[in-house]
């Protein structure tokens, strides 16, 4: 007998599982089962969108069908086709038997999304395939391929052709073999002879990766009661878990994220073009410009895509510089990849090729440039390259800030420049902000999303305007932080605290990473600092406004972060990674403080959380006041893929929604009055006007834009 299932699960699946097990088990002709899903996928588990409804959520019936599966008198084999995941696969290692296609995935990525593989998969899976590799699983949620699938002993066999057939085969050929040793809730969890102190380490672990994300913990918790206890008590601990889990709202955050980034692929523009009529152009073959640490990356990128790429520097001394780099980087890569160098393919010049012949470029489908933030020599480029380039091809600017509507305008097809903001490492990072200009086409738009794709990334469709969306609300967050330092606090305090609300890094040492000397740079150019400032401007005022001048006078004393051994932080030595409290910085900002006749004062915790992160969300509500995002989801994933905001928060904007917006305008207001001087604390119109008509959910926050003057 054949039992098809649907691709993710709902009540009508399950109902059809129990009928069609209950009649195969109570009719004699059938002498054994098969259970496969359709269109060649198993099974992506439960519907997770049921997860915010549990009453009614599908997946609670899922745990006895896995068990009426297993208690079955006749072999159950599942036929694994596509992907095996949370549910899915839960129901699979009910089943007798496993037969996997060899391109087929299995995986219980239910930490993802802040639960624990709560279908008695915390379980089964360490009788199956021990505690190690099944915590692996668990913990981190990964996909993994049907041969490492056979090699753990998930599966039984891996089919090359038809995994229906041969999984009949295998029901045919186990017919009146016991079952009771294939049962998984009857094995016991193979023995280690450390479990104790393998399992504390592996709590260790997770707690330092996840960051006050609960759901890895849970998970160690759930299958250290799978190795202490017998299989019914063990389902009532992964029972009780599980429910914490879901009552969470580290559930429903993650939750949202995993829609969030699959919402952002339906791109729309103010001016009407969106990704339903967009059509993308191929891209056989790409050019990156600048092998600087981005241009690396991105040119990495590529050949790991499989797109052959020209690189190509400015002289030869930087060409042989770029290329040693990337070359490494390369090899580094390979090593990672099942495959290697041999399926990277990066020593044949047909996929990889490094030049100072601008005249190479002249095929190419796409270009990016990859220069540093110089507005002049990025014009110079993209006037070389609209009289070189094809007229198709599509002209990117690797930029994190720079007016995308001027650079295009030293082209003469304004409509095929784009900006592709990359994240550094660009080889690493799952961000990339695309930034249509106002003559960008549709297509342009389009091309650039499928690239992103190509490339693994998560595009998102943004605005042009100072900083995009990332950047730009990244200013008034590090505006504040060092508003905090001249007002009494220090860079270890502002960063514990934000590290502990979840961000991978703090603000300060962020700075010291990336360099302070990027931003001097960018402020001296925008007349900030520097020898361009007219003569009497006040020390800590700019525009009128509050400034501070701190990271200024740290460049001017050559602290440029981790590059020279010392920024905000002290390091080991120039290009150590080890911060500490520097005293000569606490003395310098006591010094500071009194100069400018600043009395320190106690900053708690709470301040600091709520003026950086606050801050950060009211320009967020600006950005989509102004059109420059097209939703709310839109800035959490770039803030969650390129920025480190902790996944389990849901993003700024999901977050304000957590706190609660009449929350978040209240303190706004409150910090407002105290720092009047300071517009990034003055609550925005946008924010004003959700709160007045009653903050409805973040779903329907764009509903109230009105577009009386949209910005571009
Ligand atoms: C008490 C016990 C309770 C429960 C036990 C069971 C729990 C679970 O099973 S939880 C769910 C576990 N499964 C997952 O987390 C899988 C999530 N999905 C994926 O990883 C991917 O979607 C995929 C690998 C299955 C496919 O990837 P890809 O081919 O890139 O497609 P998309 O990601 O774009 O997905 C297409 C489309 O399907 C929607 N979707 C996918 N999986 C689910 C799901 N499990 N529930 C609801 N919706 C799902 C996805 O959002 C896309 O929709 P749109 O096209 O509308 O964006």
């Amino acid at each position: 007998m054949v039992i098809e299932s649907l691709f993710y699960f709902s009540l009508a699946v399950l109902q059809a599982l129990e009928d069609g097990l209950k009649k195969a088990d109570a009719d004699p002709s059938v002498k054994a089962v098969m259970i496969c899903g359709e269109n060649g996928k198993f099974s992506a588990g439960a519907d997770i969108r049921g997860f915010s409804a549990p009453q009614s959520h599908p997946g609670i019936g899922l745990a006895p069908i896995v068990s009426l599966i297993e208690s079955s008198e006749k072999p159950v084999v599942a036929a694994i086709e596509g992907v095996a995941l949370g549910g899915g696969l839960e129901v699979a290692l009910g089943c007798h038997y496993r037969v996997a296609h060899v391109k087929a995935r299995m995986g219980l990525p239910e930490v993802t999304i802040g639960l624990l593989p709560g279908a008695e998969g915390t379980q089964r899976l360490p009788r199956l395939i021990g505690v190690p590799a099944a915590l692996d699983m668990i913990t981190t949620g990964k996909h993994i391929p049907a041969t490492e699938a056979l090699k753990l002993g998930l599966v039984d066999e891996i089919a090359e052709e038809n995994t229906i057939e041969a999984a009949i085969r295998l029901a045919n050929k186990v017919i009146g073999q016991p079952l009771a040793p294939r049962r998984l809730s009857l094995k016991p969890v193979p023995t280690l002879p450390n479990m104790e102190a393998f399992l504390r380490e592996a709590l260790v672990k997770v707690k330092k990766q996840a960051r006050g994300c609960l759901a890895p913990e849970l998970c160690v918790q759930a299958v250290r009661a799978a190795s202490e206890r017998p299989f019914a008590e063990g389902l009532r601990r992964e029972r009780e878990l599980f429910r914490l889990l879901l009552s969470s709202g580290q559930a429903r955050a993650l939750q949202y994220a995993f829609f969030a980034e699959r919402a952002v692929r339906r791109w729309a523009t103010p001016a009407g073009a969106s990704w339903s009529s967009a059509n993308a152009q191929p891209v056989r073959s790409a050019a990156v410009i600048g092998l600087g640490t981005m241009g690396r990356g991105i040119v990495t990128s590529l050949v790991k895509a499989n797109i052959p790429v020209v690189a190509l520097e400015q002289d030869l001394e930087n060409l042989k510089k770029g290329r040693k780099a990337v070359m490494l980087l390369l090899e580094r890569e390979a090593m990672k990849m099942e495959g290697g160098a041999q399926r990277l393919d990066f020593h044949n010049p047909a996929r990889l090729q490094f030049t100072v012949d601008f005249d190479l470029l002249r095929d190419v489908d796409l270009v990016i440039e990859a220069v540093f933030e110089n507005m002049a020599l990025k014009k110079e480029i993209f006037h070389k390259l609209s009289k070189i380039c094809k007229p198709g091809a599509l002209l990117c600017t690797n930029t994190s800030a720079l007016n995308i509507n001027e650079i295009a305008s030293a082209t003469s097809r304004p409509q095929q420049v784009i900006g592709t903001h990359f994240f550094s490492p660009a080889h690493v990072m799952r961000l990339l902000e695309i930034i249509y200009g106002s003559h960008t086409s549709p297509s342009a738009i389009a091309t650039a999303m499928q690239l992103a794709k190509a490339l693994n990334k998560i595009g998102v469709v943004v605005g042009n305007c100072f900083g995009f969306v990332g950047n730009r609300m990244m200013f008034p967050y590090v505006q504040q932080a060092v508003f905090l330092l001249e007002e009494g606090s220090r860079p270890e305090a502002v960063d514990e605290v934000l590290e502990d609300f979840g961000f991978k890094i703090g603000p300060f040492r962020m700075s010291d990473l990336a360099g302070l000397d990027v931003g001097w740079r960018s402020r001296q150019g925008q007349g900030l600092t520097g020898p361009s400032l007219p003569a009497g401007t006040p020390a800590r005022q700019r525009h009128g406004q509050r400034y501070s001048p701190l990271p200024d006078l740290l460049c001017e004393h050559g602290r440029f972060g981790q590059k020279t051994g010392h920024g905000w932080y002290l390091y080991e030595k120039a290009g150590g990674r080890t911060a500490t409290p520097d005293p000569w910085l606490h003395n310098f900002l006591a010094r500071y403080r009194d100069t400018h006749g600043i009395k320190a004062r106690a900053i708690d915790q709470e301040e600091i959380l709520e003026r950086c992160l606050f801050a950060l969300i009211n320009e967020g509500f600006a950005i989509l006041a102004e059109g420059i995002a097209s939703g709310p989801e839109h800035l959490d994933v770039i803030y969650i893929n390129g920025y480190g905001w902790p996944r389990h928060r849901g993003g700024p904007m999901f977050y304000a929604s957590t706190v609660g917006l009449p929350r978040v305008l209240a303190k706004l207001e409150q910090y407002s009055e105290v720092h009047p001087d300071v517009p990034g604390l003055r609550p925005n119109a946008f924010l004003r006007k959700l709160v007045a008509v009653g903050s409805p959910p973040l779903q329907e926050w764009m509903s109230y834009v009105s577009w009386q003057s949209p910005k571009l």
